[in-house]
């Protein structure tokens, strides 16, 4: 079992395989980076997957590939049948923009995987090209529909902006309500990486705006395994929040990050991280152990985010992490 320096037990590890990207959202990757990690300093899917391994026999019980986008990493399905196929009890989810989702989501149903979160930030073709700086919207939506025709499982992510897509919340909801998916909402987290004009809405703002359609929403009491705070209305449905600048929020943190690069990384807010490239590439599992548990050891208690008195930027790219 992996235990970190204040207790909490760590099962979750969210595995990045490209820090690429083919849409360039405001509140993440607004401007195309200076340069991309060379391919060469990346894992390959044998090596990501031998750190996978280390990770599951530790205890990881929850393993989710994300980016950047992806599904932009060639053979994305062979991966997922690489560790869909070593436990089949892992909980092997995915998190994607949706765009190449019509051409792959077959592939990755075929290869094992069952879960899918998809970014949806709008149902508005004007919006959606304004957040991603694209046209995007109706690619995404086929996406989506290919997904839950094979048969996988679907979250929707949306992050509101003020001033942008605020006006969407229920919208989003409604569409998601109707569809059979779970909505979350994802607080912006301010990074400097961002457009720095980005104004998130915190959860209170967010409740409100479902609250004049819906009354009466209750708070489910919170699953320890993910990071959303749930809510149900008076129908049944439920929707999530996802809270990071709530004081207590990194209290039930379960997860620790790999990225593309071998970086592991204690702690979406900070910059900390230590690399298990080497010794994956060197095939020591000892010293790949030795690094997950040092690095365990040292995650810090809580991000900054939520802190009034701190800097609340973080210095580091969601898109390198992987969210
Ligand atoms: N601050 C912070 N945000 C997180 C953390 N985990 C997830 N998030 C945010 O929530 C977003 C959505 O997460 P997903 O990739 O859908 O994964 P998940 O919420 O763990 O998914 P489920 O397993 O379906 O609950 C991430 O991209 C982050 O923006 C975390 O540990 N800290
Ligand atoms: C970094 S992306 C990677 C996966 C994929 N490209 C996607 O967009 O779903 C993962 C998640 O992070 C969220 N995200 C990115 N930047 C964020 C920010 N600054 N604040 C909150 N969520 C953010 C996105 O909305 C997305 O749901
Ligand atoms: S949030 Fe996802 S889709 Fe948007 S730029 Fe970041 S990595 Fe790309
Ligand atoms: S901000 Fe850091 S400590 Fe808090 S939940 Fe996220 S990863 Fe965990």
């Amino acid at each position: 079992m992996l235990i970190d320096g204040f207790g909490r037990k760590v099962d979750y590890l969210r595995v990045s395989v490209t820090e690429r990207c083919n849409f360039r959202c405001q509140y993440c990757m607004p401007e195309k980076p200076f340069s991309w990690v060379p391919r060469e300093n990346l894992l390959s899917y044998e090596d990501l997957f031998k750190f996978i391994k280390v990770g599951i026999d530790e205890g990881i019980k929850k393993v989710r590939v994300t980016g950047g986008e992806p599904l932009l990493r060639d053979d994305l399905d062979y991966f997922i049948k690489l560790v869909n196929d070593y436990k089949n009890d892992i909980d092997l989810a995915l998190t994607t923009n949706g765009f190449l989702l019509p051409q792959m989501a077959q592939k990755l149903r075929d290869a094992g995987l069952k879960r899918i979160n998809i970014s949806l930030d709008t149902l508005d073709t004007s919006r959606a090209k304004q957040i991603a700086q694209k046209d995007v919207l109706s690619t995404v939506l086929e996406g989506i529909k290919k997904a839950k025709e094979v048969g996988l499982k679907i979250k929707i992510n949306c992050v509101p902006l003020k001033g942008i897509n605020d006006i969407d919340v229920l919208e989003v909801l409604e569409f998601c309500k109707k569809e059979g998916f779970v909505v979350r909402y994802i607080e912006f987290m301010e990074n400097s990486f961002a457009k720095s004009s980005s104004k998130g809405l915190n959860s209170d703002e967010i409740l409100e705006i479902i609250s004049k359609k819906y009354k009466n929403i209750v708070k489910v009491p919170r699953d320890s395994s993910s990071p959303a705070q749930y809510y149900k209305l008076e129908d049944g449905y439920e929707f999530g929040i996802i809270e990071p600048h709530k004081d207590d929020f990194c209290a039930s943190c379960n997860r620790i990050r790999l990225t593309a690069e071998g970086f592991l990384i204690p702690c979406l807010y900070f910059e900390d991280a230590m690399s298990i490239k080497d010794a994956i590439r060197a095939n020591d599992i000892d010293k790949a152990t030795e690094i997950l548990r040092l690095v365990l050891k040292n995650k810090p208690e809580k991000n900054k985010w939520s802190n009034e008195k701190d800097n609340k930027v973080s210095q580091r790219a969601f898109y390198q992490t992987g969210g």
